[in-house]
């Protein structure tokens, strides 16, 4: 298994994959500093950047071996210890053109390529998963805003850790110097004509902008199910693991170790998203929003397929729905984003209903304010459905959904975020639903519901026995979207996905006139 991570600099690819690494049990790779160890070889031997002849003789007889020690990682290059030698702002300055020499290049992938024979690797780069193992299972592409990544990289260089200390400070002109640096940087790594750094086509972006470390790293493990199997049977004491835990557990007794740190914090184990619940063990709605809908205990299954069946027949009786093009959603097993227009109650019924019934797993997004009443808490968790503050940036929701996805489950989002009791406006949207797909590498399928404007006459409680009808819409692809950049992506799929959505509703609207 070989999980591929690239991006630019300060995106966290170093810590994502230590993490990782640690996390799983997998052999971390960390290309750039091999990179950065044949600049101080250069460096130390007084070899100036424009003698490229002198460079490539180095690269090609460099040593380099990395170790352990409690600080982190050790880096050794031809038997000298270059761990510190190596993050030099003079370092930082000339990697760039030393790795934009292809005969160093190439040199160097001779050696991550026999790293990766290893078997088990997280490697981390900037051609990973376009060059050196354009085979990897896993292909992350991890990149952060440049000020993020300034404000991270200025933080470090102060002694500090922005992933263990979010609030941390460093000093503003020198951040100011290390943004200039790494947008100069990111130029010259991006413009390079050999191996330049540009996302695999099917790699999985990740914006770590507003992440926390965990966050990334679980969102990591969700992409796929090898990595999701090493993280049920990876030791208890390696799973979210902060920065601090990662840096300084090397000691193999790291069972007591975590033990202690669970002590100090007075935590209770997070449970993974495959571990399988038991039944009658006190599990929280947590609990379940966290568990893949496959891993819910027998007795939850049962409920959740009883109500499906009773679900299905008394509402298929009493409004007499159907969808149209059905076959796009219940033959499709494919993991995505479903978005739909939200005019009753009934819509998510339907739509939850008909796929589980087709044996589609799917989970939907409902908001937190329902969390209030304890009753409907504990019903909306064992049907699968994942609580949104709305509002905000509910990271949370996000890395539920993401991991959701992940496990092969599918969404339901109402991007209109409450009801909507007319078919004629086009009301604003929460747009986290391209997100949630951007961030989970999958597509966002659109669908419509029509004719439930008509269930409740208004300050009536009679539910009428009006005819309702659903139609599907065909999937959309970010691959398809004309935006490149990530940010330009999901503005163009949020509204893309809602046009598709009000093009199939009113595509109901005119086949059934006289009807809302
Ligand atoms: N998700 C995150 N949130 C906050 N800080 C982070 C996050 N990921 C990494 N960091 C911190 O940012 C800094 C740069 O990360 P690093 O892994 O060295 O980046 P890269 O290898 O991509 O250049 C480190 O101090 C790291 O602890
Ligand atoms: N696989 C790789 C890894 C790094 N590089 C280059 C790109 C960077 O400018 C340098 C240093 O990489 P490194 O990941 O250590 O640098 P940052 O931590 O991102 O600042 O090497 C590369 O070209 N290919």
């Amino acid at each position: 298994m070989i999980v591929a991570i690239d991006g630019p600099a300060g995106s966290g690819k170093s810590t994502v994959a230590r993490a990782l690494s640690q996390r799983l049990n997998l052999v971390f790779l960390d290309t750039g500093a091999m990179y950065r160890s044949v600049s101080v070889v250069c460096l130390e031997k007084g070899i100036s950047l424009d003698d490229t002849e002198a460079i490539i003789k180095e690269a090609r007889e460099i040593q380099i071996t990395f170790g352990n020690s409690p600080e982190g990682q050790t880096v050794f290059a031809n038997g000298h210890n270059v761990t510190q030698a190596i993050r030099t702002p003079e370092i930082d300055a000339c990697v760039s053109r030393v790795a934009a020499i292809p005969e160093v290049r190439e040199a160097m992938v001779v050696l991550q390529r026999r790293a990766g024979e290893a078997g088990d690797v997280v490697a981390e780069g900037r051609d990973i998963g376009t060059v050196v193992f354009p085979k990897a299972e896993v292909k992350v592409f991890l990149t952060a805003d440049p000020e993020a990544r300034a404000h991270r990289r200025a933080v470090q260089r102060e002694g500090k850790d922005t992933a263990t200390n979010a609030s941390a400070t460093a000093d503003a002109a020198e951040e100011k110097k290390i943004l200039e640096d790494i947008k100069a940087r990111d130029e010259a790594d991006s413009s390079r004509k050999v191996a330049p750094l540009k996302p695999a086509p099917d790699a999985h972006h990740i914006d770590s902008s507003h992440m926390t470390l965990n966050e990334v790293v679980d969102a990591v493990v969700a992409l796929h199910p090898g990595l999701q199997e090493r993280d049920r049977h990876a030791p208890r004491a390696s799973r979210h693991q902060s920065t601090h835990e990662t840096k300084t557990s090397s000691s193999d007794d790291s069972e007591s170790h975590r033990s202690a740190d669970q002590k100090r914090k007075g935590t209770r184990e997070k449970k993974s998203g495959d571990k399988k619940l038991k039944a009658f063990r006190g599990n929280s709605c947590d609990d379940y929003f966290d568990t893949g809908l496959l891993n819910f205990p027998l007795p939850a299954k049962i409920f959740l397929r009883i109500a499906i069946f009773v679900l299905m027949v008394v509402t298929k009786l009493w409004f007499r729905w159907s969808i149209a093009n059905a076959s796009l959603l219940k033959d499709d097993r494919r993991p995505r984003v479903i978005i739909m227009n939200h005019p009753s109650m009934f819509d998510p019924v339907m739509m939850v209903a008909y796929l589980m019934w087709h044996h589609i797993p799917v989970r939907t997004i409902y908001k937190s304010e329902f969390d209030k009443n304890p009753l409907v808490k504990w019903l909306f968790s064992r049907v699968g459905a994942i609580p949104v503050e709305r509002g905000k940036a509910d990271m949370k929701a996000i890395r539920r959904s993401v991991a959701a996805i992940g496990r092969g489950e599918c969404l339901l989002i109402f991007p209109e975020g409450t009801r909507i009791r007319d078919n004629h406006i086009r009301p604003e949207i929460h747009g986290g639903f391209a997100l949630i797909a951007q961030l989970a590498g999958c597509d966002v399928q659109p669908a419509a519901i029509f004719g439930a404007l008509d269930i409740k006459r208004a300050n009536s409680p009679v539910i009428r026995p009006v005819k309702i009808w659903g139609l599907a819409g065909e999937r959309i692809s970010f691959a398809d979207l004309q935006a490149t950049k990530r940010k330009d992506q999901a503005r163009e799929m949020e509204e893309l996905g809602m046009d598709r959505v009000y093009e199939l509703r009113d595509q109901l609207m005119r086949e059934h006139p006289g009807r809302n």
